[in-house]
């Protein structure tokens, strides 16, 4: 039996919805050995971020060796990064490594406002990191911070995601998910044609680390060998049904479900439909 594994660079939540902890359940969920490298402890619950801890440069180092140098991941995904110093490490290990099909989600802030990553470390991102991507999913914020635009409608989206795509990820998807249409539409570009992922929007407060989860999806779906299109669409099923069937726990911004997709798979109830619009 082939195992796909696939490897997550993020920070740890302690309330279990986003970071480290929504990943490996995510790979987990999609039958993706799941590995970690740590770049920071933040203490945070359904209610915000209260405390984050960064990992030393050494021992994020470390933990990429020991991963480089025996459990070689299919894929890859880089989420809350924290800091310059951070992300040159991280970039020069995965060069050194040669560990490719990297899903970059590019974590600023946490729903509550908290900053998770610092200022001058955005332009670290895009030069040290952004050679190496595959998909880069920034959501509706970080692409007008990434473009210096702002983003109010499909088209502005679209245009954002051409603009990211030529500073060097191969494909990047503008993700609609803080928008206030009655439906939430993904926007991928890959350089010659757009596809539009348009479903439902479900109107709750919980939705703590749909970035993290909807980026781990995609990585786990990539090391499985999947088209990169095939893999945001599943994606994208995936965050749908842990969405739409989120759990009701905690007092603030609750996590989503993510064990929905495998109950409810069979149900064909997913509402997303795909429409490749050619440039
Ligand atoms: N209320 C919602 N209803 C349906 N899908 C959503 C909703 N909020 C986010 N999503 C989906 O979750 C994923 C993450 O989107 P988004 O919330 O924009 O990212 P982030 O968590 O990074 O802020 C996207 O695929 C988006 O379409
Ligand atoms: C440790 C950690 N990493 C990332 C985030 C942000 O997650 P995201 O999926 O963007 O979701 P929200 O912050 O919008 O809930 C985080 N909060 N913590």
């Amino acid at each position: 039996m082939t195992i796909s594994k696939a490897l997550t660079i993020a920070g740890s939540d302690s309330g279990g919805g986003a970071g480290i902890q929504a990943d490996l359940k995510t790979f987990q969920e999609l039958n993706v050995y799941g590995m970690s490298v740590i770049t920071a402890v933040t203490a945070q619950n359904t209610k915000g971020v209260h405390g984050v801890h960064s990992m030393p440069i050494q021992s994020v180092r470390a933990q990429l060796d020991a991963i480089g140098t025996d459990l070689f991941p299919n894929a890859l995904k880089t989420g809350m990064l924290g800091s310059s110093d951070i992300i040159e490490a991280i970039a020069e290990r995965i060069d050194f490594y040669n560990m490719t099909q990297l899903v970059v989600d590019p974590v600023m802030v946490a729903k509550g406002g908290q900053k998770l990553l610092d200022d001058n470390a955005i332009n670290t991102i895009l030069e040290k990191l952004l050679p190496f991507t595959k998909i880069i999913t920034p959501n509706i914020p970080e692409a007008e911070v990434l473009t210096g635009r702002s983003i109010n409608s499909l088209e502005d989206q679209k245009r954002a995601a051409h603009l990211i795509q030529s500073y060097g990820a191969e494909v990047v998807v503008v993700k609609g998910g803080h928008g206030n249409s009655s439906e939430v539409v993904d926007v991928v570009y890959d350089g010659s044609q757009y596809t539009l992922l348009t479903g439902n929007r479900y109107h709750t407060m919980n939705t703590h680390g749909t970035g993290c989860t909807f980026s781990a999806a995609i990585t786990a779906q990539l090391a499985k060998g999947e088209s990169i299109i095939d893999a945001i669409l599943v994606a994208k099923q995936f965050i749908e049904a842990a969405i739409r069937e989120n759990l009701h726990i905690g007092s603030g911004h609750g996590p989503t479900n993510h064990w929905a997709f495998r109950e409810t798979e069979d149900a064909r109830i997913s509402t997303i439909k795909k429409q490749i619009v050619k440039l």
